[in-house]
């Protein structure tokens, strides 16, 4: 052991001794580099195929030998998959769970390891020998520019350069770069070519790092000063991030700058393509690609024998019409063939049928229904032609949502067992609605049957992985399937909780029985067309049910059966705010925000007004609050301070956002003030930093607050047929639940729990 040590104290060591070591350590370099080295990497594209049909077979390079066709590569072929890695497309907002504190992949520096087909494979290969003939000096760079928020243009660049440097040896090297660290004027004088990943957010805008590059490409068109053709040296493609969601507004950015790079003479090499989340962006990458790596090649093929000159075959014409065309091309594109260039005549006539077919169908369906459009509640989707509706859930969202804990029911729901239910199987404490009105956390089954909304909220714990939409566009399950799914999903992972130290075992075995449903996870329940069926499944097998609507769909609530409680998210007093917070898609979102507390006020039912707080965002307007409680008369308010995610590319949210509970407890008794009195805080919960307030009128009697729920009684009502209103079911509030009883709203037969570091509920300082 001391001889150990005595070797561990480098400062007794002779020279000797230093030589060996050094030698040692080179040795091992010099091993570590040849296994990493270059011609290691070519070796393994060994078999990487090339196109040399995108010059017409006319290489002057004499390593160009010609070799018969390879087979073509099939969707889904995985040979040649590089595995590992959690940033590639299919997790693109997806890879990184939600929870604060958790290693996240998008904070890394590493370009994501891509999962790619780097093995897309470009006919008749280039024989290795041949390859290694290529001067090096005849080979180019290729640059990648990007503009991202939520990283899925970025991944897609570090893609793309790995499939064309495993694809297209004549390139040399790819740049990939953020387009905020790329000097807008070398696009004049640019000698590699550049493609261009741009997504495209609020109406219509660039992402913050590319509105620079955006602002100058608008002005250099009309600065008199500069020559209209200023671009005629650059080679260029682009491919842009969106949602076709946003109707008029998709993919605004990347249209824009292959429009106005046309306009300033710059050659395409291949046509604008579009990755619409609402479909498929990986197919539509593929397609796409195929087709650049085989344009890009015969374009590296020119400029390494012919230098600038000789190009025009292989761009495309400056003029964005043309490009629409092509556009659709891209996204029509099976991705089961290669496109080569004498493809294309074949591809133009596919995409004009497809075309035809397409205007075919929506012209019966227009004939039939009046119009192609569909909205909510109405049968259409249910009636569209089969192959025109898609799920909701694609597998590469399906594999998104799952790796943040969600279990997918059917097409379009799902399911996740919340951390309240864990704490009460533990005896460790109940969630707020426990405490405000008598839920079982430890019986509750937190599911949604939409996984699609119409906003994009900063808050949203979904990190804007889910699809969004303003009506009902997609699959439909029925109610009765979705409802089973889901229980048997939360079942399923009950069962797992098995032997978990801690857990009771006879709230174990209570936990078998659902009894209470929040309709809350995430999402828009009601946008989900059979809503009603769904919560006469839950009555029926007596489970309550706790719908929380974001107030965009006025008719939707209006025709809502009667639900236990039901609650509208009321995530700002104001249209600015509103717009700010919830980011949502309706144009006319205020005026479907006020229409849905007015049939609010008209249901007759118990209402609820579910306000997140966001400090420094929505919490200074009180008065605006107090305008909007007037209109929709909820019975209670419940106030909370927002629930840190974890950073997200979209959201921007920080720890500062997130309230201190004295902090809301605060705002809800100024709020109260201003209400003149007609509400009161009834029940805090300080553990999840959550208050109530109630209609004092309707929900204080005999000395006490009602804010409990006889859910029996609800059945009960439910069934019998009547009108009943919520009175009709409250009951006593425990006076450990209460506001201003030094229990803090924690129920005294469960056990506090502290985790390590925690600070304790109701002490200072606690979010
Ligand atoms: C708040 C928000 C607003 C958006 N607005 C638009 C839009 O106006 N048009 C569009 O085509 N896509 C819009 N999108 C969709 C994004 O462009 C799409 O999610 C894209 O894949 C994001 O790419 P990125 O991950 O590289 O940022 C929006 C997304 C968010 C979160
Ligand atoms: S409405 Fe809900 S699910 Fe939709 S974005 Fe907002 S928080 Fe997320």
């Amino acid at each position: 052991m001391s001889f150990i040590l005595s070797l561990l104290d480098v400062t007794s060591w002779s020279a000797p001794s230093w030589i060996l070591v050094a030698t040692l350590l080179f040795a091992l370099w010099t091993v570590n580099r040849q296994t990493l080295s270059p011609s290691k990497v070519e070796k393994s594209r060994d078999q990487t195929p090339v196109n040399p049909t995108a010059n017409g077979g006319q290489s002057k390079i004499k390593s160009y030998s010609t070799r018969p066709k390879q087979r073509r590569a099939k969707k889904g072929d995985t040979s040649g998959e590089v595995t590992g890695g959690c940033c590639n497309v299919e997790e693109d907002e997806g890879c990184c769970s939600s929870n604060a504190g958790e290693s996240c992949c998008k904070s890394s520096s590493k370009p994501a390891t891509p999962t790619s087909e780097t093995a897309i494979p470009i006919e008749n290969v280039p024989d290795r020998e041949d390859t290694e003939e290529i001067d090096d000096e005849k080979r180019i760079t290729l640059k990648i520019l990007f503009a991202t928020q939520t990283r899925t243009s970025r991944t897609l660049s570090y893609r793309l350069k790995e499939l064309v440097e495993a694809n297209v040896p004549l390139v040399k090297e790819v740049e990939v770069l953020n387009i905020a660290d790329y000097e807008n004027e070398d696009l004049m004088t640019e000698k590699s070519p550049v493609v261009f990943f741009l997504s495209t957010y609020t109406e219509g805008s660039p992402t913050e790092d590319a509105a620079w590059f955006y602002q100058w490409l608008e002005d250099t068109r009309f600065d008199h000063r500069v020559n209209k053709q200023c671009m005629k040296s650059l080679r260029f493609a682009v491919f842009g991030l969106g949602d076709s969601v946003y109707e008029e507004n998709y993919c605004t950015v990347a249209k824009r700058v292959d429009k106005w790079i046309g306009e300033l003479a710059g050659r395409r090499i291949c046509p604008l393509a579009l990755g619409d989340k609402s479909d498929d962006t990986e197919h539509q990458f593929i397609t796409w690609t195929k087709l650049f790596l085989s344009r890009i090649n015969g374009v590296a093929n020119h400029l390494s024998i012919a230098g600038e000159d000789n190009l025009d075959d292989f761009v495309e014409e400056g003029d964005y019409e043309s490009s629409e065309e092509e556009e659709e091309e891209a996204a029509t594109g099976s991705g089961d063939e290669l496109m080569d260039l004498e493809d294309m005549g074949a591809m133009a006539a596919k995409i004009k049928s497809a075309k035809q077919q397409r205007t075919e169908e929506e012209a019966a369906l227009s004939s039939n229904k009046g119009g192609p459009k569909r909205r909510i509640g109405t049968k259409d989707a249910e009636e569209r032609p089969e192959k025109l509706i898609k799920e909701m859930v694609t597998p590469m969202l399906r594999k998104s949502l799952e790796k943040q804990g969600y279990k997918i029911v059917g097409t379009h729901s799902g399911v996740k067992i919340c951390r309240w239910t864990k704490s009460m199987l533990r005896g460790r404490g109940g969630c707020y609605k426990h405490t405000f009105y008598g839920i079982e956390s430890h019986r509750c089954m937190e599911t949604t049957p939409s996984l699609a909304c119409a906003n994009k909220c900063v808050f949203c714990w979904r990190q804007h992985t889910n699809p969004v939409g303003t009506e009902w566009r997609w699959k439909m399950d029925d109610a009765v399937d979705i409802v089973d799914g889901a229980m048997d999903n939360h079942y399923k992972m009950i069962k797992q909780l098995k032997g978990v130290p801690g857990v009771k075992p006879e709230r174990f075995e209570e936990a078998f029985t659902i009894k209470h449903c929040a309709l809350s996870l995430v999402g828009e329940p009601i946008m989900y067309p059979k809503i009603n069926e769904y919560v006469d499944i839950l009555h029926s097998r007596n489970v309550s049910s706790f719908l929380v609507t974001n107030a965009q769909f006025p008719d939707a609530i209006e025709n809502l059966k009667p639900v236990t409680q039901l609650y509208v998210s009321i995530d700002a007093g104001t249209k600015e705010d509103l717009k700010k917070i919830d980011r949502p898609l309706f144009r006319d979102y205020w005026e479907r925000f006020l229409a849905c507390l007015d049939a609010l006020g008209k249901k007759g039912q118990r209402t609820v007004y579910r306000l997140t707080l966001v400090k420094d965002k929505n919490d200074s307007t009180l008065d605006s609050y107090v305008t909007l409680i007037s209109r929709g008369n909820p019975d209670f308010i419940e106030v909370k301070g927002v629930t840190y995610c974890g950073f997200s590319g979209a959201s921007h949210l920080t720890m500062k956002n997130v309230p201190y509970h004295h902090e809301v407890l605060t705002f809800c008794k100024d709020l109260c003030e201003r209400l003149g009195g007609k509400y009161e805080v009834a029940c805090v919960h300080e553990h999840s930093c959550s208050v109530l307030i109630a209609d004092k009128a309707r929900y204080y009697k005999d000395g006490g607050w009602w804010t409990w729920i006889d859910y029996n009684r609800f059945f009960e009502l439910i069934r019998e047929g009547k009108p009943f209103t919520s009175e009709d079911y409250m009951e006593r509030t425990p006076d450990w639940g209460v506001v201003g009883d030094e229990r803090g709203g924690f129920d005294p037969e469960e056990t506090r729990f502290y985790r390590k570091g925690r600070i304790p509920a109701g002490e200072e300082g606690q979010r």
